[in-house]
């Protein structure tokens, strides 16, 4: 028998290793190859079945109104595709997310959040809906829906939907928010953004990663010095951090991170972070928690 309740369900992080814009689509949206890797910082969501139809987000999240949440617009795709297979619509549900992860932040907050509440309501509706077609009702929500119900470490291309697994590293990062909140469009309209990075391919990308011999690896972050530019403390917080190894922003931004190959060399580099900026350490996660647990009939419930 399915549950009625699916609680304390993580919503993991992302980072982008690194992130090339190789060209343009036809409709403008650009073309990129990136390592994205999962790691333990995470929202935290709560699923209850309602008695009525109604997809309900019971607690507040600042600055993002209950109809534009992309956990309530995920829910409402993967009902309005349970209707379309089934001739009726499974029961609502009661939403409620407790946010860690920055906004703005390059963590994939938003889009993990929505990953985490369509594994968790295909499982609840036991709508039956493969990987691959979870997949496609997240993309038209956000590019990094994809790879957050991919479930683990990941060479993507296209605008992020195109994933192949590839090894993970075993390695704690130091990440840390530099305060501000960098909206990714800002990043993809600016004139001084390099379009132009050569495509690698996959087996290109597992030699040179290879090769670099340091933890974090091949590349570059192609939308680095453009968030760096118009927000000055993304600049201070990867010159600081760099001070203690190479330092790289994820995605577009805010957030920075250093790769180190033990737990203490991260807690030891949290000690010395300025006061004005919230940092934490994290682990490399080789695969979605989610998608264990639910694999797991024991754990889930
Ligand atoms: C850059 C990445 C890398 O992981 O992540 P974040 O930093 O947001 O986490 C993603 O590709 C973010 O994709 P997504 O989350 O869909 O971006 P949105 O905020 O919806 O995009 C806002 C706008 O940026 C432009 N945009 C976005 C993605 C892309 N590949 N090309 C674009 O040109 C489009 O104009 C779009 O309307
Ligand atoms: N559940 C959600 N959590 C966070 N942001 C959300 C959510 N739903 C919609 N959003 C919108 O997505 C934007 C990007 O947020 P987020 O995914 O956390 O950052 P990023 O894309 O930089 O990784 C937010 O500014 C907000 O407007």
């Amino acid at each position: 028998m399915a549950p009625t309740s699916l609680h304390n369900c993580p919503a993991p992080a992302k980072l982008n290793l690194f992130l090339h814009v190789v060209g343009r689509r036809p409709d403008g949206y650009h073309l990129l190859q990136s390592v994205f890797q999962l790691i333990d910082r995470s929202d935290t969501l709560h699923f209850d079945l309602r008695s009525d139809e109604r997809i309900v987000r019971t607690t507040d999240v600042p600055g993002v109104p209950e109809e534009q949440d992309l956990i309530v617009r995920a829910l409402r795709a993967l009902q309005a595709e349970y209707q379309r297979r089934h001739g009726r619509l499974p029961p609502g549900i009661d939403v409620a997310v407790e946010k860690c992860l920055p906004m703005g932040g390059g963590l994939g907050g938003g889009s993990s959040d929505a990953a985490t509440a369509l594994m968790a309501a295909n499982h609840l509706w036991q709508a039956g809906l493969t990987d691959a077609e979870l997949i496609a009702l997240g993309l038209p929500l956000g590019a990094d829906i994809p790879f957050f119900l991919f479930g683990a470490t990941a060479f993507a291309e296209g605008v992020g939907e195109a994933l192949q697994a590839v090894p993970g590293p075993d390695c704690w990062y130091v990440v840390i928010e530099p305060g501000v909140s960098v909206p990714t469009v800002a990043i993809f309209t600016a004139t001084d953004l390099t379009r132009n990075t050569k495509a690698i391919t996959i087996s290109d990308f597992s030699r040179r990663h290879v090769e670099s011999n340091d933890l974090i690896g091949f590349g570059e972050n192609d939308l680095q010095d453009v968030a760096a530019r118009l927000f000055p403390p993304v600049a201070e917080a990867i010159e600081w951090l760099g001070g203690y190894g190479a330092a790289r922003m994820t995605g577009s931004g805010s957030c920075v991170f250093c790769a180190f190959s033990t737990e203490h060399e991260a807690e030891q580099v949290l000690k010395h972070v300025p006061a004005r900026w919230r940092a934490w350490k994290a682990k490399a996660l080789q695969r979605h928690p989610m998608k264990i647990a639910l694999a797991n009939p024991f754990v889930v419930e």
